[in-house]
């Protein structure tokens, strides 16, 4: 059972999540927050997840597990479903117009999943404290209402852009403050803190 530690549960005070009037509408394709970015970013070796707004504060997701994101023959590696979850609860953000980074993910694995299967990725966003965001994930076999193969809960805390300048390798942060998409995101991000 996920979410079991007191870090997941979010405190009584918490309050309910709120849509940005300005969010992407639902079924609109996601952006990638980084085209670089293993997860929805365009590297062939990555994930290749394409997110869409849902209804609310949610997100849908397919990702499909391809002979290089193996662990076990023609299965699947945990790391990459978990990274799989962890980027369709990162999309969020869209929804929020905020930026926020994983501070904890709980994942549990509940089927295998083989390598052809196209995992369909749901994440809401449950409740907010301050900076934190309590968010919860399922990833389903070959259809929106296929197996729950994976889920996970999780905490993301919000965080200024100032958090990727500070810590980011030099070369890729002057390369994104030279993106106008990049610089775009940012600003759209920061008029909301
Ligand atoms: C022009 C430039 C353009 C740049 C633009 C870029 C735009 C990008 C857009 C979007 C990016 C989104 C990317 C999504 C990708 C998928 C998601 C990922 O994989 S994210 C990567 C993995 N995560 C990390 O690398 C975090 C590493 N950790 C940290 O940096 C810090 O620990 C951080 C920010 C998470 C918290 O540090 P603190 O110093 O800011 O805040 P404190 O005071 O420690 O925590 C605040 C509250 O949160 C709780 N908290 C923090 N971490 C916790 C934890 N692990 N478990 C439980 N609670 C935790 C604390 O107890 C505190 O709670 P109380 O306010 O006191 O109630």
């Amino acid at each position: 059972m996920s979410g079991t530690t007191t870090a997941l549960k979010p405190p009584e005070d918490a309050r309910a999540p709120v849509r940005h009037p300005d969010a992407p509408a639902p079924g609109e394709l996601l952006d990638a927050h980084n085209h670089q970015c293993f997860g929805c970013g365009d590297q062939e070796s990555g994930l290749l997840l394409r997110a869409r707004a849902g209804e609310g504060v949610a997100v849908t997701a397919e990702f499909e597990v391809r002979p290089v994101h193996q662990g076990a023959p023609g299965l699947a590696h945990g790391g990459l479903l978990s990274a799989a979850l962890d980027e369709t609860l990162g999309a969020l953000n869209w929804m929020q117009r905020v930026i926020a980074v994983t501070g904890r993910l709980e994942t549990d694995f509940a089927r295998p999943v083989p390598v052809g299967t196209v995992l369909h990725l749901q994440a809401r966003v449950t409740a907010v404290h301050g900076r934190k965001i309590y968010c919860t994930a399922t990833g389903r076999i070959d259809a929106h209402d296929g197996p729950v193969a994976v889920r996970a809960d999780a905490l993301f805390i919000e965080v200024r852009v100032d958090h990727f300048i500070q810590n980011g390798r030099a070369e890729e942060i002057n390369a994104a403050i030279a993106d106008p998409d990049q610089a775009k995101l940012a600003r759209v991000c920061e008029v909301n803190q």
